[in-house]
């Protein structure tokens, strides 16, 4: 069953330049319990369209169409508190940059027992300040809060815990502040947890440990995530499937090894030229050749059509619709499960009657 689904979405941000189309006319479904991957290079619209979902979006942004549901209820058509209830319960978000989201003034454990008390009351004291929080968490210590984040301390991995829990975020090392985030988001028990570029600015060791980590928590907790990053490594490791994002678009989805073993977009098979492997010498890397495309007024159809090597004429003037481009069985058929779920817009693609 779909926990979320996203149809249609589109934000943008008007600017004096003109309107940058960030996110446009995307479709995102995650199942319960499942990782799925959002990949694309840096500007493609990834973190806007997370921001959408969570409801985040910076002021000066819209959504100006589409619709985003959570267990099969609008989010869009929610009020602000409801928001910020369900964000302190359905949906966490994990960024880049824990010393962003986690709050220096508190130790790590009070924020992390904060989280697991707002969620058992429905978000009503984020108001509060650090030092009214502090009185009343050091109170609570042997609360079931404190104890519930020495154990997602431990859950994370986080050697011994219960002195670790009264550091501040800045007696932990990165790897150790990521896992704390992480600690934080799952308090809450969110049904999803949105992990944009959890691990970019950590070292490889580190990111194999937290990624992981990640991985565990999903089975623990039967958290859906939705894996954000420009690393196509990451995402191999870890999803379910995929979802490549271009210029403001997805352009390709498909079952996580599918998409690998068999990808069919040119963008797609491009990032794959360009990401380092193990078994791959440097030297063998082929960068695709341009940059994304500033997202305001993009004047042709298919948004990768300049940077394509097939791009003929057409894929300048037709936009391209989601074409199936699964493997098919050796009876011709078109497996149902996994691969069956494979798509890919582009019109050099698809059933060879479509393809131009
Ligand atoms: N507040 C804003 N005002 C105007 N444009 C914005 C704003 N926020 C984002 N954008 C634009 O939206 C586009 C998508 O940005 P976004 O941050 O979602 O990319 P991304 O795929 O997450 O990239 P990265 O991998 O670098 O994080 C970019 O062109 C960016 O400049
Ligand atoms: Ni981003």
């Amino acid at each position: 069953m779909s926990l979320l689904e996203v149809d249609g979405l589109h934000t943008r941000f008007p600017t004096p330049r003109g309107t940058v189309d960030a996110v446009n006319e995307v479709d995102l479904t995650i199942r319960s319990g499942e990782i799925v991957g959002l990949v694309g290079e840096s500007g493609s619209g990834k973190s806007v369209l997370a921001d959408s979902i969570a409801g985040i979006v910076e002021e000066s942004g819209e959504i100006a169409d589409g619709d985003v549901r959570l267990h099969d209820e609008s989010l869009l058509a929610m009020s602000d508190a409801e928001r910020r209830e369900m964000r302190g319960g359905a949906i966490s978000m994990v960024f880049q940059d824990p010393m962003n989201s986690l709050n220096p003034t508190l130790t790590v454990g009070e924020q992390i027992a904060e989280s697991v008390r707002l969620h058992g009351h429905g978000g009503e004291s984020t108001r509060l300040s650090a030092e009214v929080k502090r009185k009343i968490l050091g109170a609570a210590k042997d609360s079931e809060a404190w104890r519930r984040a020495i154990e997602m301390l431990e859950t994370v991995e986080i050697p011994e815990p219960e002195s670790r829990a009264v550091d501040y975020p800045h007696e932990f090392s990165g790897g150790m502040r990521q896992r704390a985030m992480i600690a934080m988001a799952l308090a809450a028990e969110p049904d999803l947890l949105i992990a944009d570029e959890p691990t970019t600015a950590l070292d490889v060791t580190i990111q194999a440990q937290i990624l992981d980590e990640l991985r565990a928590l999903k089975d623990a907790f039967d958290t859906s995530i939705l894996l954000i990053t420009h690393d196509l490594s990451v995402v191999a490791e870890v999803c379910d499937r995929v979802n490549v994002m271009y210029a403001g678009e997805i352009v390709e989805r498909a079952e996580a090894r599918e998409l690998f073993d068999n990808p069919q977009h040119p963008y797609t098979q491009g990032l794959i030229a360009s990401t380092p492997r193990l078994d791959t010498p440097t030297e063998d890397l082929q960068p695709i050749e341009g940059n994304v495309p500033d997202l305001i007024d993009i004047p042709y159809a298919c948004h990768f059509a300049p940077r394509c090597p097939e791009a003929k004429r057409e894929c300048y003037e037709v936009p391209p619709d989601f074409r199936p481009v699964g493997r098919t069985l050796d009876d011709g058929t078109m497996p149902d499960d996994e691969w069956g779920d494979h798509v890919a817009a582009c019109l050099r693609r698809g059933p060879e009657e479509e393809q131009l």
